[in-house]
């Protein structure tokens, strides 16, 4: 390997490549098609952070910001980074009732798995309720019961994602510091968008208009 790619392999590894990035911008679109919800946040940040914009933001708050978490949730499941996880079993082994040699190449399709009717509620609504503080009587109990199973966004098992907490920081913190000092509009709430798929889906471009918030 050359000098530039073992710097783009460690700097891939320490950022996780293109998910923040990426992932903010779909939860910028999500919330300039949304408005209530991204009212509700802005409500949850007064809550937590209080009306003074300058105030730093502790570990104690970003923990305290449940419902920017289920945003985040939401927009991944609705519209996820990634569209499967790929494995390779070891040993021969049953799955779906056939067996399968070993080393076999298998994709999970969890994007799919997360638009199921079998596991999720209204699965096309975009809702970051289906996130948010679900009680026993609630209309999302059907997710919770299968949260574990049907939802992932960090992958699992012995190869999940190291940089998720570090990921999930970062992205509540970038949010709180945006949308409590601006307003992000879309600059076209009609555009549809534009993304591009591969092993990632990439955002090619998205338009905002951004103002301060008095
Ligand atoms: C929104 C942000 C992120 C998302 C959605 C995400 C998602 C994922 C997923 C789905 C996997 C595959 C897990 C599996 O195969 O089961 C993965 C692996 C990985 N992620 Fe992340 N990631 C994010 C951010 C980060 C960050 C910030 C770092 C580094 C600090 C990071 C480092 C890694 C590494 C090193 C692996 C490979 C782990 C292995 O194969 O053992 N990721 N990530």
């Amino acid at each position: 390997m050359s000098d530039s790619e073992v710097f783009d392999n460690i700097f891939d590894s320490l950022l996780g490549g293109g998910t923040i990035s990426n992932l903010i911008c779909f939860v910028i679109y999500y919330l300039g098609n949304y408005p209530e919800v991204k009212q509700q946040l802005r409500q949850e940040l007064e809550t937590v952070l209080g009306k003074d914009v300058t105030k730093p933001i502790t570990f104690k708050d970003l923990d305290e910001l449940q419902y920017c978490e289920a945003v985040i949730k939401e927009v991944h499941r609705h519209h996820p980074l990634s569209f499967a996880i790929p494995r390779v079993n070891v040993e021969k082994d049953v799955v779906g009732g056939i067996t399968w040699p070993k080393k076999t190449s298998f994709q999970m399709l969890y994007g799919a798995m997360m638009k199921n009717k079998n596991y999720w509620t209204d699965p096309e609504k975009f809702d970051p309720d289906r996130f948010y503080k679900v009680e026993e009587s609630d209309k999302y109990l059907l997710e919770k019961q299968h949260m574990k199973e049907s939802f992932t966004i960090w992958g699992g098992g012995i190869r999940i994602c190291p940089g998720r907490k570090l990921a999930t920081l970062e992205l509540k913190c970038l949010f709180s510091l945006i949308y409590r000092k601006y307003d992000i509009e879309m600059a076209d709430v009609n555009e549809p968008f534009k993304c591009r798929s591969g092993l990632l889906r990439v955002c090619k471009e998205l338009i905002v208009k951004v103002k301060s918030r008095k």
